[in-house]
């Protein structure tokens, strides 16, 4: 029983319905030691011969064994080990690849071995020396003449220690001195116990053989036994075979992403704009939240929220429109906005509240000092319920005196501060119980200077000093709004939610907001301008996904003969598919990790800039921006390189050994 034999091999082509057989009934025998050569005329099909033994072709009639072992084509996991551990491959155009250099290209085979990294090193030196390629190691295949590069594909063909090796033309590129070399190689591996099978067109070639096979119109005519095989001396080495490990996969991935650097340079260039517009966005969102957030919680204590009277029947209207419609009716019919004591007292009955503070609220006042007046502010009562940072000189209001905005005190004199102890004449209007129009005038002793910021100018007598001149003027002094005293932040929500249920008459009877309801709305809005504006940037994620699908889908074109090389040598369908998704994602990790650099930069420049201005941080990139940028990027490149790469892995091999 021979070592390798093929039985009754029969092969057509078809065009369309048209069959064109090619191999007509192949019988053939072959033992290790062997070297033999298959002649014929071209197009006989010497190739489609040698793509069956090589375990390329699954597509023909009648059967290869190997050691009385029939091999099942059918069994593509069966043929990947096949050609892994038993076949070595030696192509005509060496096939060798060129982003490898020439010990990568030997330990690409190699790294389908269960030897260990270092050893898997140095067999490939050993290797490359033993074809007299020492010296050049470390140089990419470019560098290397025709024999040489060839010499390094009999190397990688060696690598797994195949049992045979097939070699289509080897010479076929090659001078007179380097074909002597290249077969005193292959004579040297056939007298190593291996079978090597060469097909060529050379006489001279065929005649360094041990035996000759003629082809002819799809079978074998002649037959000719040059000398005796070799001694089949039992090989020591024997290489386990193990599939490609994803850490290998993801070495070649880099090194094609090196070998590319200036495409994919841009590339990554083009994607991580995008991931750095989107974070950047996203962390001014952060910090302009941040921003009003404190600014709010500067101007105002979270613990007293506001009450005003509910005038409001619409069942459905907010809280917010619901005061905007009180503060609406006061200039209309002003009565109906007042709090009295003993509804007021409600409040005060509640759970949580330590108090109800009585205040005032009256719109369009105008302050005067001397020839300087401001027309158009809000007046109102200092409660507890605006934070003590308001004031920014001076002190609340006692009786008689009058916090003035600071606005409207540099105004009056630059040096602002020296305001404080002047008088302001304030005038606004109030209503008599009539609801007919009083005009209100008294003048105050300033007691201090606010900076509402961005809530606008604060200017505020206390409760006392205003109901007092409501009753000079002969205006009706009941509040018309009011803070709450809660105990404890915590409590706020439920104390307003409570305040909005209570009923007078079975009419609904106040509204009142927290400064954390206001921030809620806020927050909101601000959010969505920051996610509207994240989105817009995202646009250019798109792009950068069309990007990565342009470049994978032209690297699967372009290194199609890599796949069909590294196919031969034994790599499966899903290691092809893992290359190029571990490139696109190595693509997507890279844009990220630049697209979160730059913004990180963004950040500090921009704060930096605008800290003088705002004293606050106004863009904050936060962990979850960067765990979305990272898991948006991969998804992206994942999404982007699913189809490209499961082209690439379906590719047939002898289609893809064959693109220029
Ligand atoms: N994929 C294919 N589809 C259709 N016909 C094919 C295909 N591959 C090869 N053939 C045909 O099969 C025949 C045998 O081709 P093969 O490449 O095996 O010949 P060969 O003996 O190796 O030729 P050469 O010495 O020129 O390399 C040729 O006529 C060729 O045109």
């Amino acid at each position: 029983m021979a070592f390798l034999e093929l039985k009754n091999i029969h092969k057509s082509y078809f065009l369309g319905k048209e069959e064109f057989p090619v191999l007509k009934g192949i019988d053939l025998g072959f033992d290790k030691g062997e070297f033999v050569s298959i002649l014929g005329e071209s197009g006989g099909g010497k190739s489609t011969l040698m793509n069956i033994i090589g375990g390329l072709d699954r597509n023909f009639e009648g059967s290869v064994s190997i050691n009385g072992e029939v091999l099942d084509h059918k069994q593509e996991k069966r043929l990947d080990l096949y050609r892994r551990k038993t076949i070595g491959y030696i192509f005509q155009s060496f096939n060798l690849i060129n982003y490898q250099t020439n010990l990568e290209n030997v330990m690409t085979s190699l790294n389908m071995t269960a030897l260990s990294g270092v050893e898997r090193k140095k067999r490939a030196i050993e290797l490359l020396d033993q074809v007299g390629l020492k010296e050049h190691i470390h140089k990419y295949p470019n560098q290397l003449s025709g024999g040489q590069k060839q010499r390094v594909a009999i190397a990688r063909a060696l690598a797994s220690s195949p049992d045979i090796i097939i070699a289509d033309e080897p010479t076929g590129a090659l001078d007179a001195v380097n074909t002597k070399d290249v077969l005193d190689i292959l004579e040297s591996i056939a007298k190593d116990g291996k079978l090597v099978i060469v097909v060529t067109h050379s006489q001279e070639v065929a005649d360094y053989g041990t035996r000759i096979l003629h082809m002819a119109d799809g079978k074998i005519d002649e037959e000719k036994t040059l000398k005796d095989k070799f001694l089949n001396k039992e090989t020591a080495e024997e290489v386990t075979s193990k599939p490609l490990a994803a850490q290998t996969i993801w070495n070649m991935a880099f090194d094609h992403i090196r070998f590319n650097k200036l495409r994919n340079f841009l590339i990554t260039l083009g994607s991580a704009i995008g991931i750095f517009s989107v974070i950047l966005f996203l962390g001014l969102g952060n910090g302009i939240k941040g921003y009003i957030n404190d600014q709010v919680n500067q101007l105002a204590n979270p613990k007293y929220p506001t009450v005003m009277k509910n005038v409001t029947t619409d069942k459905k209207a907010s809280n917010n429109e619901r005061m905007q419609e009180t503060a609406q009716k006061m200039t209309t019919d002003y009565k109906s906005t007042t709090l009295s004591d003993q509804a007021l007292k409600k409040i005060t009955e509640l759970d949580h509240v330590n108090r109800v503070i009585k205040g005032y609220q009256f719109n369009n006042a105008s302050f005067t000092h001397g020839k300087t007046t401001i027309r158009g502010s809000q007046f109102q009562t200092w409660t507890p319920a605006f934070s003590e940072k308001v004031i920014k000189a001076g002190k609340a209001p006692g009786k008689d005196e009058i916090l003035i905005d600071k606005a409207f005190a540099k105004k009056i004199n630059s040096n602002w501060k020296s305001v404080i102890g002047e008088k302001v004449s304030v005038k606004f209007m109030a209503f008599n119980k009539d609801n007919t129009p009083v005009q209100v005038t008294d003048s105050f002793k300033v007691s201090g200077i606010t900076d509402g910021g961005q809530a606008g100018p604060v200017f505020g007598t206390n409760y006392q000093t205003a109901k007092a001149s409501l009753e000079r003027a002969g205006a009706l002094s009941e509040a018309n709004a009011a803070s709450v005293a809660v105990d404890k932040t915590e409590n706020v929500k439920a104390v307003v939610k409570k305040v909005n249920t209570i009923k007078i008459d079975g009419k609904r009877a106040f509204v009142g907001i927290s400064i954390g309801d206001i921030l809620d709305t806020i927050n909101t809005i601000t959010s969505l301008a920051s996610y509207v504006l994240a989105a817009i940037a995202g646009i250019s994620l798109i792009v950068s996904a069309i990007m990565i699908i342009v470049t994978t889908y032209m690297s699967v074109t372009e290194r199609t003969k890599e796949i069909g090389v590294l196919r031969a040598l034994g790599a499966r369908s899903k290691d092809i598919r893992n290359l190029f998704t571990s490139e696109s994602l190595m693509i997507g990790m890279i844009s990220a990790v630049v697209g979160l650099v730059a913004a990180y930069a963004g950040q500090f420049l921009m704060n930096m800039a605008l800290h003088g201005m705002i004293k606050y941080d106004i863009v904050q990139i936060s962990l979850g921006n960067v765990l979305f940028a990272i898991i948006i990027s991969l998804v992206i490149a994942l999404i982007a390189s699913f189809v490209p790469s499961r082209k690439a892995a379906k590719l047939n091999t002898i289609d893809a050994l064959a693109a220029d």
